[in-house]
C-alpha cells in the first residue's frame, strides 16, 4: 500500500533547473536595441527614478540615443552564430545538465532563460514544466547578489507565477559569491592564464557597477563582492598590494560604486603599474561588457596613459572548472528532494 502513495521522486517528476541570465537583444541593430533597452531600463529595480520622469526621459532621450550607439558595440562582440552571453549560456546548460545526468540520471533536467529578451523566464519554467518538472531549483548567474539582478530574476519568476494555478515547488539560489568550487575556477583561470603569460604587476578585479544609493540602501552586492575578490587574492597567495578591485559600465549621471575601472586604468601607469591583468567575475559569461568594454575599450585606456602589457582574462564561461562549479552548487539545494 505504502509504495503505492509514497512521493519518491519518480512520481513527482524530476526536479528542474532553470539557469538565468541578464538577456541580450536578437539582434545588433537599432530596432532590436530599443526594444531591448525599452524592457530592461522600464525595470523598477534596474532604474530607482520615480516612474512618471524616467518615463519621459527613458522615451524622451535615452531610447533615442542609446539604441544605435549600443548597437555598434554589440556589433564589435557578435558571431555568426549571435550573442556570446546567449550562446556561453546556452552551452552552459548543456554541461550542466551532462554533469548533473552522471549522479542523478534522468531524475534532473535542465533549461536556460533570461531576464530580458528571449528566451524568457516563463519560457523556461514552461519549458520544464512540460519535461514533468513539478520542483524546481532556479540558480540566477550572478555570483554577487544584487538588486538589479537577483531581486529582479525573482520578480519575473513570481510574475510567472501569478498566472500559475499549481505552483512548482521552488528553491532559490540568491548568490555563491563564496562559493569554495567558484572561488576556485577563479583561481584557476588566473593560474591558467599564469602558465601562458608572465605575471603582470597588478591583478584586477573589475564588476559591474550599480548606484552607490543601491548599497547605501542594503544592497549587499558591493560587500560581496570585494569578499570574491579578498578569497581569490588569498587561493593565489598574493600580497595585498598585488591585486585591486574597481567597477564598470556606469550609466547616467548618479555616483556609482567606486573606484571606477575606467579612471582607475587610466590612472595606474601614472603611480609605475604598467603591466595589468584583468578579470570580471562578476560575469559568469563572457559579453559586451566584458569582450567590448574591458577588452578593448579599457584596453586602450591604460595603454594610452602609458601602460605596456594590458590582458584580459576571459569569464568562466561554459569552462569544465564552472560547469563542476555549478554543479555543486545546484547539488547542494537537491537536498531532501534527490538522494
Ligand atoms: C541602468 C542601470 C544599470 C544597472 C543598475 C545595471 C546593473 C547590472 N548589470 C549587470 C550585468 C550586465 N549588464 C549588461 C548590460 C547593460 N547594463 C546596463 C545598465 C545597467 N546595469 C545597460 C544599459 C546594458 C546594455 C548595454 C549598453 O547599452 O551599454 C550585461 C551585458 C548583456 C549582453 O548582452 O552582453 C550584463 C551581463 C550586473 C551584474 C549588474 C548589477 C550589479
Ligand atoms: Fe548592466
Ligand atoms: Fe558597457
Amino acid at each position: 500500500m505504502s509504495s503505492t502513495i509514497s512521493a519518491s521522486s519518480s512520481n513527482r517528476g524530476p526536479v528542474g533547473v532553470l539557469i538565468t541570465n541578464l538577456g541580450t537583444p536578437d539582434a545588433p541593430t537599432t530596432g532590436a536595441l530599443r526594444r531591448y533597452l525599452k524592457q530592461f531600463l522600464s525595470d523598477p529595480r534596474v532604474v530607482e527614478v520615480p516612474r512618471l520622469l524616467w518615463w519621459f526621459i527613458l522615451n524622451g532621450i535615452i531610447l533615442n540615443v542609446r539604441p544605435s550607439r549600443s548597437a555598434a558595440a554589440y556589433r564589435e562582440v557578435w558571431t555568426d552564430e549571435g550573442s556570446p552571453l546567449l550562446l556561453n549560456t546556452r552551452d552552459q546548460a548543456g554541461g550542466l545538465q551532462a554533469a548533473l545526468a552522471k549522479t542523478y540520471g534522468d531524475d534532473v533536467v535542465v533549461e536556460f532563460a533570461m531576464r530580458y529578451g528571449s528566451p524568457a523566464i516563463g519560457e523556461g519554467i514552461e519549458a520544464l514544466w512540460q519535461r514533468g518538472a513539478r520542483r524546481l531549483v532556479v540558480l540566477p548567474l550572478y555570483p554577487q547578489y544584487s538588486g538589479p539582478t537577483t531581486a529582479s530574476t525573482f520578480d519575473a519568476l513570481a510574475a510567472d507565477f501569478q498566472a500559475r494555478r499549481w505552483l512548482p515547488e521552488t528553491r532559490f539560489i540568491s548568490d555563491y559569491h563564496d562559493h569554495p568550487a567558484y572561488i576556485e575556477a577563479l583561481a584557476d583561470s588566473v593560474r591558467q592564464h599564469w602558465e601562458q603569460h608572465e605575471r603582470a604587476q597588478r591583478l584586477q578585479f573589475s564588476y559591474h557597477g550599480e548606484p552607490q544609493s543601491y548599497v547605501d540602501k542594503g544592497d549587499p552586492y558591493y560587500d560581496q563582492c570585494l569578499a570574491t575578490s579578498r578569497l581569490v587574492a588569498q587561493a593565489l597567495g598574493l600580497a595585498d598590494s598585488d591585486w585591486d578591485v574597481s567597477f564598470q559600465s556606469r550609466f547616467g549621471r548618479d555616483p556609482w560604486l567606486q573606484p571606477y575601472t575606467d579612471e582607475t586604468l587610466k590612472s595606474l601607469p601614472g603611480q609605475g603599474i604598467r603591466s595589468l591583468q584583468i578579470l570580471c567575475p562578476g560575469f559568469s559569461s563572457d559579453c559586451l561588457e566584458t569582450v567590448e568594454e574591458i577588452g578593448i575599450e579599457n584596453r586602450d585606456y591604460f595603454l594610452e596613459a602609458g601602460g605596456e602589457r594590458y590582458e584580459y582574462i576571459p569569464c568562466l564561461n561554459a569552462g569544465p572548472a564552472h560547469i563542476e562549479a555549478l554543479r555543486q552548487i545546484v547539488a547542494g539545494n537537491l537536498g531532501g528532494w534527490l538522494p
